[in-house]
């Protein structure tokens, strides 16, 4: 088990790629085991050295991986960071080196859940806004030929019933993030993941499938010596992870299962104050996400993330090497 930090910041600057000059609102995300006032710290000190910035001058090609590859250097642990330049593009350079790039899509379609028990709302025939994330190597592909393969899959699913393509016929989340993975045409394609709604989501990297299910809990705590109080909105996301999934269900485990046997926990936390939850040693993120961790006792739980305040918290861990 391990818990790491993870903190967010952004920046705006200018740059010129492919000879075209433009501006980006960018944003990093950091995950280390420095505790995560130090990491936010040095992370928002990175951050502010490029803000209002031309990027020209300062990198032979001021591109999105290059960029992250300059905030990790500026960091003093290894960590996780990944740079999104747009709604829907972004790079990620995992700790080991490895780098990504993502593409994010959506389609709306409409489906139905055939072999939940009777009475589920998800066997009615209802639809989503489907939103899904294409992840490669980042030396095998681009978010160009990202959002080229993504046409024709584009094509087959949107305003479509989903029930009705071959491969589909139970199209929980993640039968179709497994579909999406064997269907798109994408050299060194890592995982795709599926949204079905705010809330909820399903990963699969040809092998295992994550799923999570996020929560929000408004809680105060004592933030200093002298016993004054603050409070946050937490968001909270539970995930579950398995290389199997149910064979008739066709899922890990269903989203309001989870939700359902989190309910005592989430009792305890939801307008408390956390200095009194018998058992947490401290309210920071990394306490709380531990104390969650430790006392969830779902099957196949795999991870636990704490934000206070949409980026910044801690991610509990049970296999130290995944951070997704
Ligand atoms: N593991 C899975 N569980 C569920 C799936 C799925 O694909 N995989 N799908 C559904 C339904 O399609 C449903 O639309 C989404 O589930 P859920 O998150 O429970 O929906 P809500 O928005 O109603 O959840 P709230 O937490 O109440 O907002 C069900 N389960």
């Amino acid at each position: 088990m391990t818990v790491l930090s993870c903190s967010g910041a952004g920046f705006d600057a200018a740059r010129t790629l492919a000879r075209v000059r433009h501006g980006h609102g960018f944003f990093a995300q950091a995950i280390s085991p420095q505790p995560l006032e130090m990491l936010a710290g040095e992370l928002a000190a990175a951050c502010a050295s490029l803000t209002l910035c031309d990027l020209d001058p300062l990198f032979a090609s001021p591109d999105d991986l290059t960029l992250a590859r300059h905030l990790a250097s500026c960091l003093s642990a290894p960590a996780e960071l990944a740079l999104r330049s747009a709604p829907e593009l972004g790079v990620r350079r995992l700790a080991g080196g490895d780098e990504h790039v993502w593409f994010d899509t959506r389609f709306e379609a409409a489906h139905q859940l055939p072999n939940v028990p009777a009475g589920h709302p998800c066997g009615r025939l209802h639809g989503h806004g489907f939103g899904v994330r294409i992840e490669a190597d980042a030396a095998r592909a681009t978010h160009a030929s990202l959002a080229a393969a993504w046409q024709p899959l584009a094509a087959r699913l949107e305003h479509r019933l989903l029930n009705e393509i071959a491969g589909l016929a139970n199209p929980t989340s993640e039968v179709l993030a497994a579909w999406l993975f064997a269907e798109l045409d994408v050299d060194g394609l890592v995982a795709v993941e599926v949204y079905e709604t705010a809330s909820a989501g399903s990963r699969f990297d040809g092998g295992r499938w994550t799923i999570w299910k996020t929560l929000r809990f408004e809680a105060a705590r004592a933030f200093d010596a002298a016993g004054r109080y603050t409070g946050h909105s937490y968001r909270l996301r539970l995930r579950l992870a398995g290389d199997a999934l149910d064979a008739e269900l066709g899922w890990l485990r269903d989203f309001g299962d989870v939700k359902r046997a989190f309910a005592p926990l989430y009792d305890a936390l939801d307008h408390h104050l956390l200095d009194t939850l018998p058992g947490l040693a401290a309210t920071d993120c990394a306490s709380l996400a531990s104390y969650i961790g430790e006392r969830f006792a779902m099957p196949a739980l795999a991870g636990v993330d704490v934000l206070q305040n949409g980026h910044d918290g801690a991610l509990w861990r049970k296999e130290a090497a995944c951070t997704r």
